[in-house]
């Protein structure tokens, strides 16, 4: 039987590593938009230009109607955050957004595929660096070419762990994500990391890097690529309750293993996040 998604996988690595060019070569980095006073979350017009040029050349290449598109600045924009059974394009055209704007040299282009509700593939290209990695349901993960694998340390005490503090400044969540990291990095673990960009903290995991990244609050456009990379890449995806992953949860732990997340998962002060697809239906 042909592969069905083939076609799609080469095209979204070949736009995601047009829209990194686009992202290099934007001077400018203006805030357009901050939203509430207790949340930092920043917005530029490349971002807005990137997820149009990505969403235009999907339509383009594979017909309007056809397949649904979950993109970061159209649902700011009020477009529906449901998945379906329909083929979904999930995307976040600036993961990074924050550093983008400070010229810290971390940002992503991150490209997820789902059909039937399940993740076929994810393109995430961190275009400051010049590293694509991708990887399909069931293939293996890459950066570049390579192949890639998550690291095999088990003990806790040997690892580094990824967290963000994310873009919600409200002092009850920032309290809980500090007292979070103390009781992390006091286990005591090697060291505590973060990359700026959700996605890159996943391919981290994902090529064996660092141990495991969590995060209370990121989207589902920041982390669909990186859980099929994850996957892939032998590592695993929990709820930060011990439950089973929810792509729409807003709330996440993947580890190199099992072991890992579960002793993360014991330290993790949860805090409420409304999800992705009932924060649309309200609209
Ligand atoms: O806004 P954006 O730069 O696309 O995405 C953000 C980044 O992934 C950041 O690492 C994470 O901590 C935030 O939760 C995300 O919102
Ligand atoms: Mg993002």
């Amino acid at each position: 039987m042909s592969d069905p998604w083939q076609k799609a996988y080469d095209f979204a690595v070949e736009v995601a590593r047009k829209a990194g060019a686009e992202i290099r070569k934007a001077g400018e980095s203006e805030i357009r938009v901050m939203t509430k006073s207790s949340t930092v979350d920043l917005v530029t017009k490349t971002d807005e230009r990137v997820e149009k040029i990505i969403i235009g050349a999907l339509k383009a290449e594979f017909g309007e109607g056809t397949h649904d598109f979950i993109g970061e600045e159209s649902v700011a924009k009020g477009e529906a955050c449901i998945l379906t059974d329909k083929p979904t394009w999930i995307i976040d055209p600036v993961d990074g957004t924050t550093n983008f704007v400070h010229g810290f040299p971390f940002v992503a282009v991150s490209i997820a595929f789902a059909v039937n509700k399940e993740l076929e593939f994810g393109v995430i290209y961190s275009c400051l660096e010049d590293k694509m990695y991708k990887a399909r349901k069931g293939k293996g993960a890459f950066c570049d070419d390579d192949p890639i694998q998550v690291s095999d340390v088990k003990d806790i005490h040997k690892s580094i762990i990824i967290s963000e503090h994310g873009t919600d400044r409200s002092k009850e969540k920032v309290t809980k994500i500090f007292s979070t990291m103390q009781r992390i990095l006091c286990i005591p673990v090697h060291g505590l990391r973060g990359s700026g960009t959700a996605a890159t903290n996943m391919c981290l995991v994902a090529s064996g890097a660092v141990e495991a990244f969590f995060e209370i609050g990121i989207h589902c456009w920041d982390i669909a690529a990186g859980a099929v990379i994850v996957k892939e890449a032998g590592g695993v995806l929990l709820d930060v309750d011990g439950g089973p992953f929810d792509l729409m949860s807003r709330r996440m732990v993947c580890a190199n293993s099992d072991v890992i997340a579960n002793r993360i998962i014991k330290e993790i002060e949860i805090f409420p996040s409304e999800r992705d697809d009932i924060a649309i239906k309200k609209k």
